[in-house]
């Protein structure tokens, strides 16, 4: 068998013809005792490309194959030396979908060529199933890159050779070595201070260390120099197996870095705004709205049988203030207030500025009247050595209160400890009235 002939056998062609083109008639050289088609020993090239376009072929590849495989085309191709094999597709007895080919091959002289047919199906099926992997890598690639970050890596953790998305920049995709890439971003983007922790974090081995230990994902932030300003960028990294190399599994190191410094910037902003919604802007107290929330909800939870300390604080004749030493003046003293309170008191207790000059103090589970009124005493000595700008400005108190067990409504407590303190008032202002519900 000449060497052609060999070369057509090692490559699985089923049935191999001579054709002799002054006849246009073939002669069977080869034919596996598996071929699909059992041809006749002999007899016109026309009934094989007769029988091929008729036997089950796909009908999108009829007439491009009746077109391709005729004889004159067949010798114009071969005659400007350019090998030609035909490709076309035909179902089989179960309906399956085949892939076939036809290659017609110059033979030793011009009198005759080689014509040979061979099915591809499982190549066909190989190559559909690695690029469909690599089509599905590739999508993820870009599907975490236009979605969730703008910045990401890949890393072969075996040869350390990374490609680097740049989302930000129209998808630029660069090859490099890894250290090499964590080295520029060191230089050129890293900000100084964190330039070490950075390089000890991104040390491949210590990384992939990290990772396993962390469960499959590890995440870092630091602080970088980018697009002209400082922004916080977080890392995370995860280890993946390359799906489309099946037998030789190769491991990646991905790595998504997001520039996270608007979302830092908008959680400073939230975290501010709740902290407006919740305190009173002059004493730093809680206002009346968030402590009428936390009494409640601290009534609702606490065991019936303890006891809670209900008192309303009242300035003596702020009025005074306001109209003598001015507003100014006035404001200083509700500030300073509000910095006794929180010295006299424990920061478990609700300390709130109710409205005006009018302030609540609601102690959990505590009902001592005489602890309770030493601790008012202490409060009231702080708000009698008030001064402004140096001068004295003497401030009283009126206090009531009520110590109740838990089941009494806020209502309840606010009632009692309202008529406690107009007592108070009613009896010449600054002292202290307690009264206790059974
Ligand atoms: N400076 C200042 N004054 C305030 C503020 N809020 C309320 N006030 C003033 O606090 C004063 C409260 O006056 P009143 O309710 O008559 O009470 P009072 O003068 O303390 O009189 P008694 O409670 O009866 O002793 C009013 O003049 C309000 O204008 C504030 O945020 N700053």
């Amino acid at each position: 068998m000449d060497r052609v002939l060999e070369t057509l056998v090692l490559q699985n062609y089923e049935v191999v013809f001579e054709v002799n083109p002054a006849t246009d008639r073939f002669r069977k050289i080869i034919s596996k005792p598996d071929a699909l088609i059992q041809f006749p020993e002999e007899g016109p090239m026309s009934q094989v490309r007769d029988f091929i376009a008729t036997d089950k072929i796909c009908e999108a590849d009829r007439s491009i194959f009746l077109t391709e495989t005729q004889l004159g085309h067949v010798l114009a191709k071969m005659a400007g030396n350019e090998p030609l094999s035909v490709k076309y597709r035909r179902y089989s007895d179960k309906n399956e979908l085949h892939y076939r080919s036809i290659s017609f091959i110059p033979g030793k002289n011009s009198s005759s060529f080689i014509c040979a047919i061979r099915d591809e199906t499982n190549e066909v099926h190989r190559q559909y199933e690695k690029n469909l992997d690599l089509r599905l890598k590739n999508e993820g690639i870009r599907f975490i890159v236009e979605n969730m970050c703008e910045n990401f890596m890949i890393v072969n953790v075996s040869t350390h050779e990374c490609t680097t998305f740049t989302n930000s920049e129209g998808n630029i995709a660069c090859k490099n070595h890894y250290e090499s890439q964590i080295n520029w971003f060191a230089d050129n983007i890293v900000v100084a201070q964190d330039r070490d922790r950075y390089l000890q974090y991104f040390k491949l081995d210590a990384l992939m260390e990290r990772i396993m230990e962390e469960g499959g994902i590890s995440s870092i932030t630091f602080p970088v120099n980018y697009k002209g300003g400082r922004h916080d960028f977080a890392v995370t990294s995860t280890l993946i197996d390359d799906p489309s190399e099946r037998h030789k599994k190769s491991r990646y190191l991905f790595l998504c870095a997001q520039d996270i410094t608007s979302i830092r910037a908008a959680e400073a902003r939230n975290r501010e705004l709740l902290v407006s919604s919740q305190f009173d802007p002059l004493t730093h107290l809680l206002n009346r709205a968030t402590t009428e929330k936390n009494i409640r909800e601290h009534l609702y939870a606490a065991k019936n049988d303890s006891w809670n300390t209900f008192m309303i604080l009242d300035i003596d004749h702020f009025k005074n203030v306001n109209d003598e030493y001015g507003h100014m003046t006035g404001d200083e003293v509700l500030h300073h207030m509000g910095n006794c309170m929180r010295e006299v008191f424990r920061s478990d207790d609700i300390l709130c500025r109710w409205g005006g000059d009018e302030f609540v103090v609601f102690i959990k589970g505590f009902a001592d009247e005489k602890v309770l009124t030493s601790r008012l005493t202490i409060l009231r000595d702080k708000m009698n050595t008030f001064s402004s700008k140096g001068m004295p400005l003497q401030v009283n108190l009126s206090i009531g209160g009520v110590c109740a067990p838990n089941g009494t409504t806020l209502n309840m407590l606010y009632q009692k400890a309202d008529e406690a303190l107009y007592d108070v008032k009613n009896h010449g202002r600054n002292g202290i009235s307690l009264l206790r519900l059974s």
